[in-house]
């Protein structure tokens, strides 16, 4: 599946043109209370589209800690592509059914004692993913409801905006190296677009793992608010989004990101070829495995 979706469709004029009545303010049809709701859901992804507003919510529903297995993965890039060839489906508000955790980052198990040919296609899948939302046409948000590391954070960062949870014990950030093992270029070019060069080469040494507001204050969040109103506010943020002229608005979101997407795609093999020689090496299995049971060992 290539999901250069951005790249591929090329399609915001079209699709403004064929577009919706409320084009230019999706929000109106919800406000005056014609709600017509579509719920679909796989097995690990839970979605629940408003018509009317064009808004889809995506909840990640993989307990306990929504661990990005090969099967979640999957699920999302169908559920991405589906919702963008929906011409209801206008925007997203991408959030968590755990409760206290966004993502667990990748699922750790997937990378530990299993076959070159798993892990490749591991690999193809979580590129895939990042391909598929950083290169989304509709407006995404985060509404992170909980701790967020690694490809969770990544996750995030892919969205066009990301309110947080103002809770003191969840974090956010890019903890690779805490690991033993080193976010690709592509995890690392999504953070200096955000952070800067420098943050985000303190950030991924470090393995950093930041406070909310120590996330808000560096640029990592753009906006915290108390536990019960993350919902809401996404709704009202991804309606002040959605009141800007699509095709605008989706061609100056290409021209930003195309660059980095490019990079991937051109590269494609090679960084899957990178990533199994990477995690079958004897020391990096060791580590994760050592990660795992001190992982393990803080409940008892
Ligand atoms: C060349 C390139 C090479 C490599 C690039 C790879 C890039 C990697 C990106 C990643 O995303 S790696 C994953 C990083 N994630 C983490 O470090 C998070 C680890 N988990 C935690 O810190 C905590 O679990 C928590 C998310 C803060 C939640 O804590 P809580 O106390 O609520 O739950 P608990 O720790 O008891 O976990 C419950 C259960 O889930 C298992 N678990 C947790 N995280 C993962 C995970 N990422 N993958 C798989 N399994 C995970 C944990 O072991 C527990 O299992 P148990 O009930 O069987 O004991």
């Amino acid at each position: 599946m290539a999901a250069l979706t951005l790249l591929r469709r090329g399609s915001a004029p079209a699709r403004l043109l064929s577009g919706t009545l409320n084009a230019r303010n999706p929000c109106i049809g919800a406000t005056q209370g014609c709600h017509l709701r579509r719920h679909f859901s796989n097995n690990k992804i839970l979605v629940e589209l408003d018509e009317a507003s064009g808004v889809a919510i995506m909840k990640l529903n993989n307990p306990p800690v929504n661990s990005l297995s090969l099967e979640l993965l999957t699920e999302f890039c169908i559920t991405i592509e589906k919702l963008e060839m929906d011409r209801s489906c206008r925007g997203v508000i991408l959030t968590s059914a755990a409760p206290k955790i966004f993502s667990a980052g990748l699922d750790i198990t997937e990378m530990c004692g299993k076959s070159a040919e798993h892990y490749a296609a591991f690999w193809r899948a979580v590129q895939e993913l990042w391909l598929t939302l950083y290169g989304s046409n509709m407006v995404t948000i985060a509404a992170i409801n909980g701790t967020s590391p690694a490809a969770g954070c990544l996750m995030a960062m892919c969205c066009d905006f990301r309110i947080m949870a103002d809770n003191p014990k969840y974090t956010i950030g890019l903890n690779e190296t805490q690991l033993g093992i080193v976010a690709p270029f592509w995890f690392k070019d999504t953070m200096t677009n955000i952070l800067g060069h420098r943050l985000t080469e303190q950030s991924l040494q470090l393995g950093q793992m930041y406070t909310t507001p120590e996330a808000l204050k560096i640029g990592l969040v753009d906006q915290l608010v108390p536990e019960d109103k993350v919902q809401s506010t996404a709704a009202a943020v991804i309606c002040n989004w959605l009141a800007v002229p699509a095709h605008a608005r989706q061609i100056t979101k290409s021209m930003m990101r195309k660059q980095n997407i490019e990079r991937l795609v051109n590269h494609r093999e090679a960084d899957i070829d990178n990533f199994v020689n990477f995690i079958g090496k004897d020391s990096i299995q060791k580590s994760l495995q050592v990660y795992m049971d001190r992982l393990k060992q803080r409940k008892q």
